[in-house]
């Protein structure tokens, strides 16, 4: 909302999009994320996080994303700012941070949270731990969003609040909850930035339309 502190002021209509950059496919997201528009950060430090208007967590590894945030001192910052509604959109691994509840955590493994739901981590199993698939996904205009899916979570459950975007083979892969948005699969991996553009356009909304 307007008012809120910005260090790092972006041009009009280009909102600053910060990329966790801990580890996983920082450098995909990038690219995502200034072809969709955006001006896209990497975010180490508790102080370039307060500068952007949303951020991107990254596929990756879920463990070590969350062991690295807890030793850089980013996780609480990063639950404060969730909580305070900075957009947020995790792909993967960053299904797995923005989940309230790991089913099958692994030990020391901790979340971010904002989406009031359970993930599966690696759910799709061993037969078919990485794969391609159409998903269609509600609020992406045109034809469907190719799926990659690499080791993937599903969410096991929702609460009321979360939207279902989209589901592969009734397991729900995108969802959205306020400022939250999370994706089983990369779109950051397939050169198609339409999921970028919709989050881009979730951070543009909160952040005044890119006015300032
Ligand atoms: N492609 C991915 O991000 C894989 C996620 C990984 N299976 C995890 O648990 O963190």
């Amino acid at each position: 909302m307007a008012g809120e502190p910005l260090t790092g002021a972006a041009p009009a209509g280009e909102p600053l999009i910060g990329v966790l950059a801990l580890q996983g496919d920082v450098r995909e997201h990038t690219a995502a994320l200034t072809a969709a528009g955006a001006r896209p950060v990497p975010v180490r430090t508790p102080e370039e996080l307060a500068a952007v208007d949303g951020l991107v967590l990254p596929g990756g590894e879920s463990t070590t994303i969350s062991k690295l945030a807890r030793l850089f001192g980013l996780l609480e910052p990063l639950r404060a700012a969730v909580a305070d509604g900075l957009p947020v959109y995790g792909t993967c691994a960053g299904m797995i941070l923005l989940a309230d509840k790991i089913l099958d955590p692994r030990a020391g493994q901790e979340t971010i949270g904002g989406i009031d739901m359970i993930v599966r981590r690696n759910a799709f199993g061993r037969q078919n731990e990485s794969f391609e698939a159409p998903v269609p996904v509600a609020g992406v205009g045109g034809p469907p969003v190719d799926g990659v899916f690499i080791r993937a979570p599903w969410a096991e459950s929702t609460d009321a609040g979360v939207e279902v975007l989209a589901t592969y083979e009734g397991r729900p892969v995108a969802v959205r909850q306020g400022t939250a948005l999370a994706t089983a699969f990369h779109p950051e991996l397939t050169g198609d930035h339409r999921v970028h553009a919709l989050f881009t356009a979730m951070v543009r909304a909160r952040s005044g339309g890119g006015s300032r």
